[in-house]
């Protein structure tokens, strides 16, 4: 691959999300030194902070900088004023909620790993955990996020709705991504009592014979919030609607230790975003103590969309050394924690080769190591 130019919209949006970017695009242009790409970025306003400063959760001049993007990366959006005003009609929420729609960004990949390092830091056992790796496939466009909404004389409603286009462009996404797995989808709906969930079981059965290699499993959400913490490693691809993947993927950060691991990649026919599964975390706003690695992550995963495998392996080893370096932020390392800026810089460093982290490595190596 030769050298690339690419434009990336930066929507750093609220609370954590300024500081966990600005690691994020640390590393971003670590890698472009070390290949000798060209990232250039362009700032724009999204959330809480767009409120503030024009009205709009997502002024206009923010969508045609999106859409005129390579790739979008965002912070988090969010802020306890609308989070505890539910009668504020404009909410930062609908800025993402509106940039997801206007750019058909349907299909939102979250990926869950247990990391072996980090094991000890998950409540859970380490012995369920262990090698737990999957991919949640969550559609993001459509269900009860986008059904008309309402207040009646004495009380509210959304409705809940899916086409069967809508099901049928990321259930094709979710089979093809288990062929070049491990080969199993599992399909997580309520069926039992919603009919969307029926439409979405439908979907999948109709389309599985195109997939033959592919194990078909089918759980119901419910089940499948418990067997995400009773057993992990059952899951390969799991595929589910917008509401039961925000839930579950939340859920499934446990397993990886802290929700400020997560990244997330969505993507439509036309554009593509990146962002932490987090949200902007209001509580330690300002104070350094944000994990930034799922944003770090996000721009691993920008740089698969952009085809840069090797730079975005180069990334994923960087964090790799960090975790094992025990440069984390509190939640992860509460005796001797790193701030905000020192995981971004230690992994940045990671990316440009500095010979500290090959020095740790050979450490590591020779069992000299104090983390392992
Ligand atoms: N995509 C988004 O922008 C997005 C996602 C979720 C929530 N939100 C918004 O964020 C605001 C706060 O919501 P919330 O408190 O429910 O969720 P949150 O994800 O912001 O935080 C929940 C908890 O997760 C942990 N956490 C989150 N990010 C972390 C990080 N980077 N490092 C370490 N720990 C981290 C913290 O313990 C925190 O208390 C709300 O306004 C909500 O609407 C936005
Ligand atoms: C902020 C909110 C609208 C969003 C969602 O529910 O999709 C968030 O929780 C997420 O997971 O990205
Ligand atoms: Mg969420």
């Amino acid at each position: 691959m030769g050298i690339l130019r690419k434009k990336i919209a930066v929507l750093a949006g609220d609370g954590i999300g300024p500081e966990v970017c600005h690691e994020a695009i640390k590393v971003l242009d670590a890698v472009a030194e070390r290949f000798g790409h060209r990232f250039t970025y362009d700032y724009q306003l999204m959330g809480a902070c767009a409120i503030d400063a024009t009205g709009d959760p997502l002024p206009e001049s923010t969508l045609a900088a999106c859409r005129a993007a390579d790739a979008i990366l965002l912070g988090a959006i969010g802020d306890p004023k609308y989070d505890n005003n539910p009668a504020a009609k404009v909410r930062p929420e609908q800025g993402l909620l509106r940039l997801r729609k206007e750019l058909g960004l349907y299909a939102n990949i979250r990926p869950v790993t247990a990391y072996d390092i980090l094991l000890p830091h998950s409540p859970l056992k380490a012995d369920r955990i262990r090698g737990a790796d999957m991919l949640i496939y969550r559609e993001l466009t459509g269900g009860i996020y986008f059904g008309e909404k309402g207040r009646t004389e004495n009380g509210a409603f959304d409705h809940c709705t899916y086409t069967r286009p809508e099901i049928t462009r990321i259930t094709h996404l979710a089979f093809q991504s288990a062929q070049n797995r491990r080969k199993k989808l599992t399909l997580v709906d309520k069926a039992n009592v919603l009919e969307t969930s029926r439409l979405w079981r439908e979907v999948v059965q109709e389309l599985a014979p195109a997939y033959p290699d592919v194990a078909v499993d089918y759980l119901f959400v419910d089940n499948a919030a418990m067997q995400l913490i009773l057993n992990p490693k059952q899951f390969d691809v799991m595929l589910t609607e917008n509401m039961f993947g925000d839930i579950l993927s939340d859920e499934a950060s446990v397993i990886a230790g802290s929700l400020g691991l997560l990244p997330s990649a969505s993507v439509g026919d036309k554009a593509a975003l990146f962002e932490p599964i987090h949200g902007s975390y209001p509580q330690a706003k300002g104070k350094s103590i944000a994990n930034p690695i799922a944003t770090i992550l996000s721009v691993a995963m920008m740089l698969e969309h952009f085809g840069l495998q090797e730079a975005a392996n180069v990334v994923k080893e960087a964090v790799q050394d960090a975790l094992v370096q025990n440069v984390l932020t509190p939640e992860l390392n509460a005796t001797s924690p790193s701030t905000t800026e020192q995981v971004g810089t230690h992994i940045a460093q990671c990316v440009l080769g500095f010979p500290t982290s090959q020095l740790h490595r050979d450490n590591i190596k020779a069992g000299l190591s104090t983390i392992i």
